[in-house]
């Protein structure tokens, strides 16, 4: 797997938001998409899943690739638990679903609706959603929002545990130096 982004700019209006980019992705790597906010690391992230098209210059991708996303905003039923969420986008089952949720959340966290688990634990569930998707490439667009330092750290082992045959690309606009492998591509 290769995506190859070659010149590509995106503009909004008259706004320049991504001027000129190049970048090469291959598999298994780590990318981390640095940048303060507002610099199109978003833009960025969806050029790459084919959610926008370059204004100009272009992206070519060797095969097709299946992404597994994580969105800023977390994007899950909230009338449904955890379970029920991670479900919904995959084959395992519910054992296998809990044991992934549970290196995350709290297990009576589990049976919840998503709805009324604080905005952090929601977040890593987004994330366990995304790890059991099938994918090539996890993108995970501040994947950290909301988590302490102890829940960044172990978000983070789970990501690397359940995503090692995955490339990975997460955006963020803050220092976490939690994948000292990732690569960077910084933006402004
Ligand atoms: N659909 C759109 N229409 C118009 N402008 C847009 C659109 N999407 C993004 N922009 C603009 O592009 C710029 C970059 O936005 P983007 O969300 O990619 O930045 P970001 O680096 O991800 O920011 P943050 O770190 O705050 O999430 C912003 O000025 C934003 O207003």
């Amino acid at each position: 797997m290769e995506i190859r982004f070659e010149q590509v700019s995106k503009r909004f209006g008259r706004k320049m938001v991504l001027d000129h980019i190049d970048w090469e992705i291959h598999d298994h790597e780590i990318w981390r998409i640095e940048g303060a906010s507002g610099l199109g690391k978003t833009t960025l992230l969806r050029l790459l899943m084919g959610l926008e098209r370059p204004s100009s210059g272009q992206i070519i991708t060797s095969e097709s690739v299946r992404f597994a996303p994580v969105f800023q905003e977390n994007r899950l039923l909230p009338m449904q638990n955890a379970i029920e969420n991670v479900r919904f986008v995959c084959d395992l089952d519910t054992e296998q679903i809990r044991s992934l949720l549970c290196e995350l959340i709290a297990p009576e966290d589990c049976e919840q609706p998503v709805g009324t688990l604080s905005g952090g634990m929601q977040r890593r569930v987004a994330i366990a959603r995304a790890l059991a998707v099938p994918a090539d490439i996890l993108v995970l667009d501040e994947p950290f929002t909301g988590l302490d330092e102890t829940n960044i750290a172990r978000t983070a082992q789970c990501i690397l545990k359940h995503a090692a045959d995955k490339t990975i690309i997460l955006s963020s606009h803050v220092e976490v130096n939690v994948f000292p492998q990732a690569k960077y591509l910084r933006l402004g």
